[in-house]
């Protein structure tokens, strides 16, 4: 049973793209000329739904990268003899490339409408360029012409088809990788993305270069199908009108990018026919997209996965209970356990102002390895700052930061990470998108089996990992970005009050395997946690800091009842 549903997805898509393919034989020639452009929609809208609906940035260029593509297959058609037509398409999209890194750079320090303002602002100059040059006649005789067999308009929608299938593919298989995934991690989180030891710099160039490939092989695409392009074709305001169909289908998505296609050749051609002004079809895809972003729940094609999951979800089995699942046994420790004196995290002297506020001033903390050592203090007293100075998330501070000896100052936090510094943070940083396994496998940062990365989810009693992380309630989501720091084997854990948002007993469950980490893991984990009942059942060491300087230190019992640390919590309940 279960076997014939998985076989079932799979078929049914094979039976799709093969009705598709073979409708091409059917269609009289003009609906044929449309479902040809449909198909080109659908490249481009995908590739838009690439850079905005995965990676989080917001592009308004996409048809200036179409354009590239498109003078280069008018370029080689015309005056390259010899080289074959599928050779010019793939050179379409890679002569786009550089093109989409030099627009990604903006996007290194740029978010949201700032982002937006510079891509449009970079397709308005390359209109400009493009009808002061007369593109793309300008030393060209006659139109393209495709070669045979091409120039059957039939094996062209074929040739438009099959592209939009290998994008689909590659892209999907992209996204089962961690090159797809750290895409969706950058759209949610770039302090979460370097923390999983990734470079944003790298991931968000890489989003907008392959966007811009798969925008330049519709442009060549397009320039095969109607032969002369102009720079109507390419100009800013078609960019901005794929950018809101991208949004309103979620052209993430291989069926929302095929709805974008088919809604962007056939409703003018239904307006048309009605006898309706062409412009509406614009205005309907501009108030659709309005209206995805103002409800914030994802476009057409997100909202019916979505759907899809929870009708999914209401069958599946019920999952493991964070409160009652038994530890697992964890993976096979790969490092010798150093009882020797190096600290497994020593912080000398450290100093962070923010204007005026010293929110650290000075603190000294040893981390010995193979325990957990808890950083308590009151709201406000710098125990994030210190996790986010030791991560690296600070441009700078003053004093050392030494993990196992090595100092790690002056490295940007993705390289931290991948020097064996993990961290969670207060906030949930999960990535709903994906399923628990593949979150963890993805936060791990390196080959991590399936096996493995199970195991740990065991160890922490997460859900199954073919659970959606979006499924999950906050709670359970921390647990989960626990079990992705974990999985990458790190020498040093820093949990930023990993039991916020779970009850007591959860709490409780949670602080038993925190104690258990060094001795299964070989990693000595910082824990900043306000239950002081977790506090005492998890760490063998707590450090207090209040207004940003060390006022006790020693173990939990001892500390807790220290009159400095009693008055820093001003007769709160802190005793256990
Ligand atoms: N980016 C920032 N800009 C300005 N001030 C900041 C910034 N981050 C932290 N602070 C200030 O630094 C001090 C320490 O903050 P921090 O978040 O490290 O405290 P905390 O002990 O983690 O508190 P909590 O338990 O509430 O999370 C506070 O006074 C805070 O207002």
């Amino acid at each position: 049973m279960l076997v014939a549903r998985r076989l079932a997805l799979p078929a049914l898509l094979v039976a799709s793209v093969l009705a598709v393919a073979g409708s091409s034989f059917l269609l009289p020639s003009y609906w044929l000329f449309l479902a040809t452009s449909a198909v080109i929609g659908a490249i481009v809208a995908r590739s838009t739904g690439l850079v905005t609906g995965q990676a989080g940035m917001i592009s308004l260029c996409q048809l200036s990268f179409a354009a590239v593509g498109a003078w280069v297959v008018s370029r080689l058609s015309l005056t390259g003899q010899g080289v074959p037509f599928l050779v010019q398409i793939v050179a379409a999209g890679l002569a786009a490339v550089p093109l989409g890194i030099l627009v990604g750079l903006p996007a290194l320090r740029l978010r949201g409408v700032h982002l937006a303002v510079v891509t449009l602002g970079f397709a308005t100059t390359v209109d400009v360029y493009l009808r002061v040059k007369g593109f793309p006649r300008e030393g060209f005789a006659s139109a393209v012409s495709p070669p045979g067999p091409f120039d059957d308009p039939r094996i062209y929608f074929e040739l438009c088809f099959g592209t939009f299938v290998v994008v689909a593919l590659l892209l999907a298989l992209a996204g089962r990788r961690r090159v797809g995934a750290a895409w969706l991690a950058v759209r949610h989180s770039e302090r979460a993305t370097a923390a999983m030891g990734m470079s944003v710099p790298r991931v968000k160039l890489t989003a907008f270069a392959t966007s811009a490939f798969v925008a330049g092989l519709s442009g060549g695409l397009l320039t095969g199908q109607v032969g002369l392009v102009t720079p109507e074709n390419f100009a800013p305001v078609g960019s901005l009108v794929t950018f809101a169909v991208a949004v309103m289908t979620a052209a993430q998505y291989v069926e929302g990018a095929i709805l974008a296609g088919v809604l962007v050749a056939f409703f003018p051609e239904v307006l048309r026919r009605l006898g309706l002004p062409l412009d509406i079809a614009d205005l309907a895809f501009a108030l659709g997209a309005i209206d995805v972003l103002r409800r914030g729940r994802g476009g057409i094609a997100a909202q019916a996965r979505q759907a899809m999951r929870r009708r999914g979800g209401r069958r599946s089995p019920a999952h493991t209970s964070v409160a009652t699942a038994p530890p697992a046994r964890p993976p096979r420790r790969t490092r010798s356990a150093d009882a020797g004196a190096t600290p497994a995290l020593e912080v000398k002297g450290l100093t962070v102002r923010f204007g005026e506020v010293a929110a650290l001033d000075g603190v000294d903390l040893r981390v010995r390895p193979g325990t957990v050592h808890a950083l308590i203090g009151p709201n406000g007293a710098g125990k994030t700052t210190l996790v986010d100075a030791v991560t690296g998330f600070l441009p700078r501070y003053g004093g050392d930061v030494l993990v196992a000896g090595f100092s790690l100052d002056g490295l940007l936090a993705y390289r931290r990470a991948r020097a064996g510094v993990r961290r969670t943070f207060q906030q949930d940083r999960t990535i709903p998108d994906l399923s628990v396994g593949d979150y963890v496998r993805l936060a791990a940062g390196h080959r991590t089996s399936a096996r493995d990365a199970e195991a740990v989810l065991g160890f922490l009693g997460c859900p199954a990992a073919d659970r959606p992380v979006g499924s999950l309630d906050v709670g359970t989501r921390r647990l989960v970005e626990v079990a992705g720091a974990l999985a990458a084997r790190p020498a040093l854990l820093l949990l930023d009050e990993p039991a916020a948002g779970m009850t007591e007993v959860e709490s409780a469950d949670l602080a038993q395997r925190i104690a258990a980490i060094p001795s299964r893991f070989d990693c000595a984990v910082l824990l900043i946690e306000h239950d002081m009942a977790h506090v005492v059942a998890a760490s063998s060491e707590v450090t207090v800091v209040d207004f940003g300087r060390t006022i006790a230190s020693g173990s939990p019992r001892d500390v807790l009842e220290h009159p400095d640390v009693v008055a820093a919590y001003l007769g709160q309940e802190i005793a256990v």
